[in-house]
């Protein structure tokens, strides 16, 4: 399983006040929800790992390998990305063109390319609409088509910033049923998201983050037994908790499903 260590990472952005600092941090759970309020430093984060931006200094290394002392090409074999927007990372004529270009910065035999291309189109329910231009699918599509060009590349580990924001229920099933089966084959996924019925229903561990730093790493119902820290952090509740405590029961459920299972028994 691959293992991200960060060690005295910092980062400021240029005259801002916020503040990245992170001492001692290792993510090395295979289904990983990336979680905390509006400026908690989650983005800037993916940004690091994939070097869009550089560190003030410390270090980050994915599977003992320092990331700035790898080639572009083979950090992008390591470390695949998908944007919150996908109209931020979409730009060319065609879906299968789009999915290409990413296969195109680490391989070039063209009819394997083209291929890979189409496999990845398919996994994510888009093999119809290869030839359209990414502009004229919806923005469900959109999203899933930025997924075909990682999945196609198909990276050691995975980071998705708010893959479900936008999507339809049969795109977010689709998405889960996906992060799902790459945690099964050895990936790391590594997810933004502000939905914490997602979070706490799907993944394995939440690392919760706070000011530029990381408050929790661990299950989420260790995290969702814990109020205070709860509130310290600025987060909700699945709403099945809420319900439950409006109830008279303040124990931790993560699920509609786990909810039902404790009162089945
Ligand atoms: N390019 C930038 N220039 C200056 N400041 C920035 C830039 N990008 C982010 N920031 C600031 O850095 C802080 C952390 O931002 P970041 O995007 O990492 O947070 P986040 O946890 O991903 O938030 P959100 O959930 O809203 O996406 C915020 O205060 C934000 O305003």
């Amino acid at each position: 399983m691959p293992q991200i260590e960060l060690t005295q990472l910092q980062y400021t952005y240029p005259q801002q006040s916020f503040r990245l600092a992170i001492h001692h941090q290792v993510l090395s759970d295979s289904l990983i929800a990336l979680v905390g309020q509006n400026g908690a430093g989650k983005s800037t984060i993916f940004k690091l790992l994939t070097g869009l931006l550089t560190a003030d200094s410390g270090s980050i290394k994915i599977n003992h390998q320092e990331l700035s002392d790898l080639t572009p090409k083979q950090r992008l074999k390591l470390i695949g990305i998908t944007f919150q927007n996908p109209d931020d990372q979409l730009f060319n004529a065609t879906a299968q063109k789009e999915v290409e270009w990413s296969l195109s910065q680490v391989m070039a035999n063209k009819q394997q390319i083209t291929l890979k291309a189409k496999a990845a189109l398919a996994k994510v329910g888009l093999e119809q609409q290869a030839g359209e231009n990414p502009y004229d699918l919806s923005l469900s599509e959109r999203k899933r088509l930025t997924v075909a060009t990682v999945l196609a590349v198909d990276p050691l580990v995975y980071l998705f910033d708010e893959p479900l924001m936008s999507l339809d229920w049969y795109s977010k099933q689709m998405m889960t049923k996906i992060f799902h089966q790459l945690a099964a084959s050895g990936h790391q996924i590594i997810t933004i998201t502000h939905d914490m019925d997602w979070a706490a229903a799907e993944f394995e561990s939440l690392s919760v983050m706070a000011n530029g730093h990381f408050k929790f790493s661990g299950t989420p119902k260790a995290f969702f037994s814990n109020r205070s820290l709860i509130q310290e952090v600025g987060l909700l509740p699945p709403k099945i908790m809420t319900i439950a405590e409006k109830l008279g029961d303040s124990r931790p459920y993560l699920s509609v499903e786990d909810y039902y299972r404790q009162h089945s028994k």
